[in-house]
This record gives structure tokens, sequence and C-alpha cells, in this order.
């Protein structure tokens, strides 16, 4: 496995003035992407379960560009009065629906409240989520990404529950765009492969994410977060004006397709 340093291309005082709400900012894809859209001169509002993950990744900013609110994301109500509050106390130009994951396993092994909580976290809470957005982001014509997943177009063995979510996101996305262009809305999809994250250290992830960077991934490398920032930093700004309805895959060329060989291997 090789790994490519993250790259910065855009100028910095890009997003200056623009207010963002970042799911899941207190690690990871989120995480960089908190502390790009700062380094651009946004201010970010991050949402998590826990204090001291989105404490530290205010640390990496500077005072004044982030507060952050401790929210489970499927808690619709919560989350909602999240966004609200947002929206009431900063406006709301970007909205980025990050949170989420899964477990792998293949389809067999997936029960009735295994599908139920991978769809909750990945489905069913982006559309509460943006739903609460929309009237914030139609008075400052604002943009949602949606961070998805390689695979979700081809599909991912061992991510059934989770491709499925992903796509229906990207139904989502897509539907949105035409419903809600009119008011200057744009929503995207970007699809990172391989993110050499915290979430991923544990071993059975360990293996199949070895494997999927080697075996599976053209381009032999990991997907950097700070890339997956800067196409969302990019989406954000002037420059990404036309864009909406899109799936952007950052992935190397990675297809989850040719062999169970990549799964930990009770799950073959
Ligand atoms: C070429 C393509 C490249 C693509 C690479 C893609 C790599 C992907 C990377 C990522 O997405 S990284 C970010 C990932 N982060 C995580 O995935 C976090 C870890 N996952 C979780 O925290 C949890 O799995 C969850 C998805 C959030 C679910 O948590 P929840 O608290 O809701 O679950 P539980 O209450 O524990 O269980 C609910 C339900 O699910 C069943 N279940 C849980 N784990 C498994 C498992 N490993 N196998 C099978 N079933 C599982 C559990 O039994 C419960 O079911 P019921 O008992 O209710 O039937
Ligand atoms: N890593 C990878 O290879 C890839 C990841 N992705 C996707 O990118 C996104 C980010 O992943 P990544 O950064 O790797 O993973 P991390 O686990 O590092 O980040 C996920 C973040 O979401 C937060 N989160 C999880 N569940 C909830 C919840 N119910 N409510 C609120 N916040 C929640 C977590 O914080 P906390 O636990 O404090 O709530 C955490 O900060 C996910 O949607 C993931 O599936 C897509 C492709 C590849």
């Amino acid at each position: 496995m090789t790994a490519t340093k993250g790259t910065r291309v855009l100028a910095p005082g890009t997003l200056d003035g623009l207010s963002a709400l970042v799911t899941g900012a207190g690690s990871g894809i989120g995480r960089a992407v908190t502390v790009r859209l700062a380094e651009l001169g946004a201010h970010v509002t991050g949402i998590g379960r826990h204090e001291d993950t989105l404490a530290a990744t205010g640390e990496l900013v500077d005072s004044g560009a982030y507060d952050y609110h401790v929210c489970d994301v499927r808690d619709l109500d919560a989350v909602s009065a999240v966004v609200a509050d947002t929206g009431r106390r900063h406006g709301l130009g970007l909205l980025v629906n990050n949170a989420g994951g899964q477990f792998f396993a293949r389809a067999d092994d997936i029960s009735p409240g295994g599908w139920r909580s991978v769809l909750d976290l990945n489905l069913t809470s982006v559309f509460h989520i943006t739903k609460a957005a929309h009237p914030f982001l139609a008075a400052s014509r604002g943009a949602v990404v949606n961070i998805s997943l390689s695979g979700v177009e081809r599909g991912g063995m061992g991510m059934a529950h989770s491709i499925a979510a992903r796509a229906g996101v990207l139904g989502l996305t897509r539907t949105l765009a035409l419903e809600w262009a009119a008011e200057g809305i744009r929503l995207n999809c970007l699809g990172p492969g391989t993110v050499l994250t915290h979430a991923l250290s544990d071993e059975a992830s360990e293996h199949v994410l070895g494997n999927l960077v080697d075996r599976a991934t053209p381009m032999r490398t990991p997907t950097p977060p700070e890339d997956v920032a800067e196409l969302v930093a990019f989406l954000a700004s002037p420059a990404g004006a036309l864009m909406t309805g899109q799936l952007l895959q950052i992935d190397g060329g990675a297809h989850l397709g040719p062999g169970l060989h990549m799964l930990p291997e009770a799950y073959r």
C-alpha cells in the first residue's frame, strides 16, 4: 500500500463568510473537512456524539471559527433542533452530511435490527437533517455535500446495508437537486475509497482495508481525508456554482466486486 499526501489547491479566503455544519466533525473525514473549511475562512459547527473528540477538532482551528453540539444524528428531533439553532445563529451556507458507518457482513448475516441501524444512520438521518436545513440553505443559496462510499453505484461486497443506504442518499441528492434548484441550493455526493481513519483500526477492518487498497484499488493508494476535504470546499466555493446532483468518486478507481478474498475470513 502506498499513500499520497493530501493536496490543497484552494486559495486562503475562498470561503470567507460561509457558515457550515459538519456531522461527524470529531474524527476522520469530518475533522479534515472542518479544519480545511475553517482554514479557507468558514465558520464551522460540528456535530457528533462525543464531546472530547469534537473539542479536539477545535484545537486544530482558529478560535471563533468553530463550535459544536453533542448530538446523535439518529435523534431526529435533537438534530433538527441543532440545525435550527445553527441556522438562526450563524446562517447556513453549507451542510456536510458525513456522520455514518457500517459493519462488514455478508447479507445473510445482516439481521433486521442491523439493517435498520445502518439505514437509520446513513439514510434516514440525512433526509431529516437536510430537510431541517432547507429554509436556511434557501436563504443563503447554499450547498449540501453528502459523504458517500466508493461502490455506491457498482455495489460492495459485505456492505449490502450501507451501499443500499448510500444509494438512497444518492437518489435523495439527485431529487433535491431538482426540487431545490430554483432556490439556488446545490446538492452533491462524494464517494471516497479507502480512507485510513481510526474507525477502521479494528482487526477485521484492517484486513479488509489493506486488501481493498492493494487488490481493489488500481491506483493502490488510500484516499487522503484532506483530498476529500478539498473537494468539499471546492463544491462549496464559487467554482462549484453550477455543480449539482452529481456523484464524484475520489477513490483511485476502487471496485469492490472481484472476490470475497477482501472480506475477513469469517465472512468468506
Ligand atoms: C472498493 C470500495 C472501497 C470502499 C471502502 C469502504 C470502507 C468503509 C469505510 C467506512 O465507512 S469507515 C467509517 C466506518 N465507521 C464505522 O463503521 C463505525 C463502526 N460501526 C458502528 O459503529 C456500528 O456498526 C453501527 C453501524 C453504527 C451500528 O451501531 P448501533 O449502535 O446501531 O448497533 P448495535 O446496537 O450494536 O446493533 C444494532 C444491530 O446491528 C447488528 N450488528 C452490529 N454489528 C454487527 C456485525 N458486525 N455483524 C452483524 N450484525 C451486527 C446487531 O446485532 C444489532 O442487530 P439486532 O440484534 O437488533 O438484530
Ligand atoms: N474511512 C473510509 O474508508 C470511508 C469512509 N466513508 C464514510 O465517510 C464518513 C466518515 O467516515 P470516517 O471519517 O472514516 O469515520 P469516523 O468513524 O472517523 O467518523 C465518523 C464520525 O461520525 C460520527 N458519528 C458516527 N455516528 C454518529 C451518530 N449516530 N451521530 C452523530 N455522529 C456520529 C463519529 O463521532 P461520534 O462517534 O463521536 O459520534 C465520527 O466523528 C462515513 O459516512 C463513512 O462511512 C466512505 C468511504 C470510505
